[in-house]
């Protein structure tokens, strides 16, 4: 029996993993009064990854637990030992999930095949131990990097659904019915429009193929344009492969119910994504309350002119159930989903575009140049100057964020004065760490 609750968007949070710190060490034996550095370096933090999966139909996990986080690098410690990498943590999504930044609202990936996955927050990278620093010049450093903070962000799952088959029509046509006699699903029917207010999926076996097939809200005038909440559904259809069209019969009159298809493609034709060109299906619903066969004739000759097959069916008696079905089959078969459909938009994973934005530079003066941005400033102001590791951290910091090269672009030249906060540097580029 299947019968899901629909959740098709959330927003969670996740953190990648920590750097794990390098290590200050000396090495100590007996009879080596002063051994040289051994501190190891720090492991990188785990990434969170997520990944599409075959089994999963809907988003619902997701709307209790939210937050998720990678595995933290251990630190290094003495006698050269390295810290191990944070394990990366996995998150599965149906396929047909798009990732977007909740910040930005940019697409981060597209996951249409099972298994097509993307790193949506890198781990920190580990800090290196103090051998790592170690020089002719400078042979006990007292100073390790720490690890960097993983990345974190707020991401958003769409889930445009990937159904095969969709069954759409106005209001109170009976597609929750025929979902109901076609597949299993348990959906919530009753004489009134909108009784369907999120889409409900069925599952249909046959033999070890599954079609999934989605009975839609009903579709109204205007649906391209919000009317009855049209948007949101039609965005669900946007990647089926089949439409059936259910018509109600009981309207009894030949031009009424061909108008009740034109008002579906009118809307599909003003939404796009093909969805009006897409291979279809009619279905003649509540043919028992049908006298005149006649109609039902011209109907079919109708449709059969614009190469479309029509069914003549009774949710409620089970007049058609088993031809639905058969041309359903047939015709999802002659329409494989097209491979490819599958795309990764080119993250923007840098530590920069996912919490706190580009630095801006401003220049004040004829070689003065000032780095505007909260979380340099802020590093900034609290380093220590007179620590000899505190250049160092700054010229990552910096490094991270590439101002850099922002500072070339904007026309800064080496030895051009720097402002950052209270402090002014001098400008050094490429300074080797
Ligand atoms: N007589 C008869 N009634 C039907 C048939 N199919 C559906 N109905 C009735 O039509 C009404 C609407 O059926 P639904 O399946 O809820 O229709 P829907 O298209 O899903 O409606 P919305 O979700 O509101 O858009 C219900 O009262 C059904 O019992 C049929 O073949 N014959
Ligand atoms: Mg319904």
């Amino acid at each position: 029996m299947f019968s899901l609750k629909f959740v098709d968007l959330v927003r969670i949070h996740v953190k990648a993993g920590h750097g794990g710190d390098g290590c200050v060490s000396f090495r100590r034996e007996k009879f080596v009064p002063k051994g040289g550095p051994d501190g190891g370096n720090g492991g990188d933090g785990g990434s969170v990854i997520v990944e599409a999966a075959q089994n999963l139909l809907t988003l619902a996990d997701y709307q209790y637990t939210r937050r998720f986080a990678a595995e933290r690098g251990v630190s290094g410690s003495g006698a050269l030992c390295y810290g191990a990498n944070g394990k990366d943590l996995t998150i599965y999504v149906p396929c047909g999930t798009v990732v977007y930044d909740a910040g930005t609202d940019a697409p981060l990936a597209d996951l249409v095949e099972p298994g097509d996955r993307c790193v949506v927050a890198r781990g920190g990278r580990g800090g290196k131990g103090n051998a790592h620093f170690a020089s002719s010049q400078r042979r006990a450093p007292r100073f390790s990097e720490k690890g960097e903070a993983g990345e974190e962000r707020d991401i958003t799952f769409e889930l445009k659904m990937i159904a095969d088959v969709a069954l759409v029509g106005l209001p109170n046509a009976g597609k929750s019915s025929l979902l109901k006699a076609i597949s299993n699903a348990n959906p919530k029917i009753a004489g009134y429009p909108f009784t369907t207010l999120t889409p409900n999926l069925g599952v249909l076996a046959v033999d070890d193929q599954k079609i999934i097939l989605a009975d839609v809200p009903g579709l109204i005038e205007g649906a391209h344009e919000n009317k009855g909440l049209g948007l949101y559904f039609l965005r669900h259809i946007e990647r089926t492969r089949v439409n059936v069209h259910v018509l109600d019969l009981s309207e009894g009159n030949f031009d009424t119910i061909v108008n009740q298809w034109h008002v579906v493609l009118d809307e599909f034709r003003h939404y796009g994504a093909g969805l009006a060109e897409r291979p279809g299906i009619i279905a003649l619903n509540k043919v028992d309350l049908l006298s005149d066969a006649g109609v039902v004739r011209q109907l079919r000759e109708f449709f059969a002119g614009k190469g479309l097959r029509a069914i003549v069916t009774s949710a409620l008696r089970g007049d058609g159930i088993e031809d639905l079905i058969d041309e359903i089959v047939k015709v999802v078969r002659a329409n494989p989903r097209p491979k490819g459909s599958y795309r990764l938009y080119d993250a923007p994973l840098d530590v920069d575009s996912i919490s706190s934005g580009k630095p801006r530079i401003v220049k004040e003066d004829e070689g003065v140049y000032r780095v505007v941005h909260p979380r340099i400033e802020k590093a900034v102001a609290r380093y220590d100057f007179s620590q000899e590791e505190a250049p160092l951290r700054l010229l990552r910091l910096l490094r991270q964020f590439k101002v850099e090269d922002l500072l070339e672009e904007a026309g800064a030249a080496a030895g051009d004065t720097v402002n950052i906060g209270e402090t002014s540097f001098t400008f050094e580029p490429e300074r080797a760490l």
